[in-house]
């Protein structure tokens, strides 16, 4: 039915010394290898995955970092913020992405108030999405505030991706989703707090709808590969969600979404193409999509019921 992870991971067995990810031959993404592609260059692509499915295809057709955003509260589940989504909702989820996965470095977004009220509260949160969840990684979204949680978690051992700039978690107190580091005092504190969880132990960070310039600016200045999401070609690499690349989200469409297949499209298709073949009759033929019965085994049946000669519900 479907290929097996092993079978994936021993075709990529070569003894290439490049990390360059090709479809031919890949090996297990990780934070080594990130940072190897960003000094070379190369840039990295990152793309969010909500369950099974979908992750299997960012593993198959060669995504190099696999997120669980907490856009999942959104485009699968249905909340209207990203600030409605559970420690339990986002594990599921996660726990599902990861059975398709093995070579993306697959990262967990921590929901919100999941690393806030305490140092305790982030440490359990960020086990759970690793030891429960199968995550590799957690992202978190704030700047200087969350330092000192970011240096705890990298101190276990739990790697943390860093998320800047625009922070969907906090569009109610920054009175919606708006564009961050427009002007010279705000940009400096975009590029400050980069610093600053570059220095708390952030092995990447996403930097969200800011200037491309400020986005090419920070990255310069960080060691750390830099991942975008509306803040231009300059980052280390780019980060969108799975539904606005596949024009599966009928929501709102920000300014850097670039969509590349139509796949609502082709589930419309398909949808309306089942309805319409069910109600004509069409659908399902017995020949092609039906099973055959041993005619002796039909005789005997009927012969059973005392209904020999029966031939079909019009003759009832
Ligand atoms: N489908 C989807 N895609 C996303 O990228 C995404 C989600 N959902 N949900 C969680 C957050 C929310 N995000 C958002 C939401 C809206 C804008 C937005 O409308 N930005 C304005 C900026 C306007 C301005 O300040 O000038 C835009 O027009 O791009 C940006 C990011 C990113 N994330
Ligand atoms: C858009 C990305 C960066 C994200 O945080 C999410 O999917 O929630």
């Amino acid at each position: 039915m479907s290929v097996r992870p092993q079978e994936v991971v021993q075709a990529s067995n070569s003894k290439e010394t490049s990390p360059v990810v090709t479809t031919a031959a890949r090996k297990k993404i990780t934070i080594q290898s990130l940072r190897q592609l960003a000094h070379a260059k190369t840039p990295i692509a990152m793309l969010t995955a909500y369950d099974f499915p979908t992750g299997r295809a960012c593993e198959a057709y060669g995504v190099d970092v696999t997120l669980v955003g907490d856009s999942l509260a959104q485009v699968c589940l249905g909340y209207d913020s990203t600030t409605r989504l559970t420690m339990d909702e986002m594990t599921h989820h996660t726990r599902a992405v990861s059975r398709g996965s093995t070579i993306p470095l697959l990262v967990a977004d921590m929901p919100f108030g999941s690393y806030h009220a305490s140092a305790e509260d982030a440490v359990r949160n960020a086990v759970r999405l690793v030891s429960e969840g199968h995550a590799e990684a957690v992202k978190m979204e704030g700047g200087e505030e969350i330092a000192g949680t970011v240096r705890r978690l990298t101190g276990m051992g739990i790697p943390v991706m860093a998320h800047v700039g625009l922070l969907p978690q906090r569009h109610t107190s920054l009175s919606g989703y708006k564009v961050q580091g427009r002007t010279a005092a705000s940009a400096q504190g975009v590029l400050h707090s980069a610093l600053a969880l570059q220095d708390a132990g952030a092995f990447s960070i996403v930097l969200e709808a800011i200037p491309h310039r400020l986005g090419t600016y920070i990255t310069s200045k960080l060691a750390i590969p830099t991942i975008g999401i509306g803040a231009g070609p300059g980052c280390s690499g780019q980060v969108l969600v799975w539904s606005d690349v596949m024009s599966t989200w009928a929501g709102h469409k920000a300014k850097f979404v670039r969509r590349f297949a139509d796949v609502q499209a082709e589930s419309e298709r398909g949808v309306r193409g089942y309805i319409s073949a069910v109600r004509e009759g069409t659908f399902p033929d017995p020949k092609r999509e039906g099973y055959e019965m041993d005619i002796a085994e039909w005789e005997l049946l009927l012969k059973m019921e005392g209904d020999e000669g029966w031939s079909g519900p019009s003759a009832m």
